[in-house]
């Protein structure tokens, strides 16, 4: 493996009791690239991401970020990263604009730039409404601003469209758009394969803990002579991907 790379993973492994969630998953991702890992509930993708984080121990194998390794965990390292966090990581009853100062505080950055972010994502005529009382579409968004107001190289995002309508999918697949063209390396989970094909320089194909396949959508359905990368999952694993 390339030592350039934005991340590299070697042969990861992650149980819990009976079930192998991650089962000898290595990959490889460029500087700037949209990296998409692609697959069905209990794929293991959470648990991979996670780990690659630097937010779990595997069992084995190895992950860098940056090029360094990921676990033990590196505070500096953290601070060049950016994850988004699932709603329920909120900070209780704060507003739109107090969620993201705090996040600001946490990083040593100015309220200045965390209020840019907000007006980046959309939200600033939303500043003072709670959290809570947000759509789904603009806590999305909320999570988004959070995970790069200290202006990371890498970016992972896990699932940040599920529970959208489609307008509100499609508003959030621009903001994503705009992340990397600002040269950042983004890390996106998803269960939508029209999402994946759209954003994704890459995908992974990831189903049983195991990455099945890995390439530019378009030649994944090209070289399996597939129709969408819907079919694509249908020929590598013989089943239907919607459960
Ligand atoms: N903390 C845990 N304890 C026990 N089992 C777990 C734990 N976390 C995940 N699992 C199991 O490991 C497998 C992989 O889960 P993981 O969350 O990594 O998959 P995923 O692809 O992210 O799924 P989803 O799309 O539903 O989030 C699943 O079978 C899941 O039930």
């Amino acid at each position: 493996m390339t030592t350039d790379a934005a991340i590299t993973v070697e042969g990861l492994r992650q149980r819990y009791g009976d079930v192998q969630a991650v089962d000898g998953v290595s990959f490889e991702v460029s500087h700037g690239e949209f990296y998409g890992i692609l697959g069905p509930n209990g794929a293991g993708k959470t648990t991979t991401l996670e780990i690659v984080e630097g937010l779990r121990r595997p069992d084995e194998g190895r992950a860098t970020l940056l090029g360094k390794p990921s676990w033990p965990r590196d505070k500096k390292l953290l601070a060049r990263i950016g994850v988004q966090l699932q709603a329920s990581s909120f900070f209780e009853r704060l507003t739109a604009r107090e969620q993201i100062h705090t996040f600001a505080e946490l990083y040593g950055i100015s309220r200045k730039r965390a209020d840019a972010m907000l007006e980046r994502v959309g939200l600033t005529d939303k500043a003072d409404v709670r959290q809570d009382k947000l759509s789904g579409g603009q806590e999305q968004r909320l999570s988004i601003a959070c995970a790069l107001v200290h202006d990371p190289e890498l970016v992972f995002l896990d699932e940040p469209t599920t529970g959208l309508d489609p307008q509100a999918r499609r508003n959030l697949w621009d903001l994503l758009r705009g992340i990397q063209a600002e040269g950042r390396t983004v890390v996106l989970t998803t269960h939508y394969m029209d999402e994946a094909e759209t954003l994704c320089d890459r995908v992974a194909v990831m189903d049983h803990g195991r990455i099945l396949r890995v390439g530019p959508p378009a030649e994944l359905i090209g070289e399996l002579g597939a129709a969408s990368l819907e079919d694509v999952f249908l020929q590598l694993t013989g089943r239907e991907y919607r459960e």
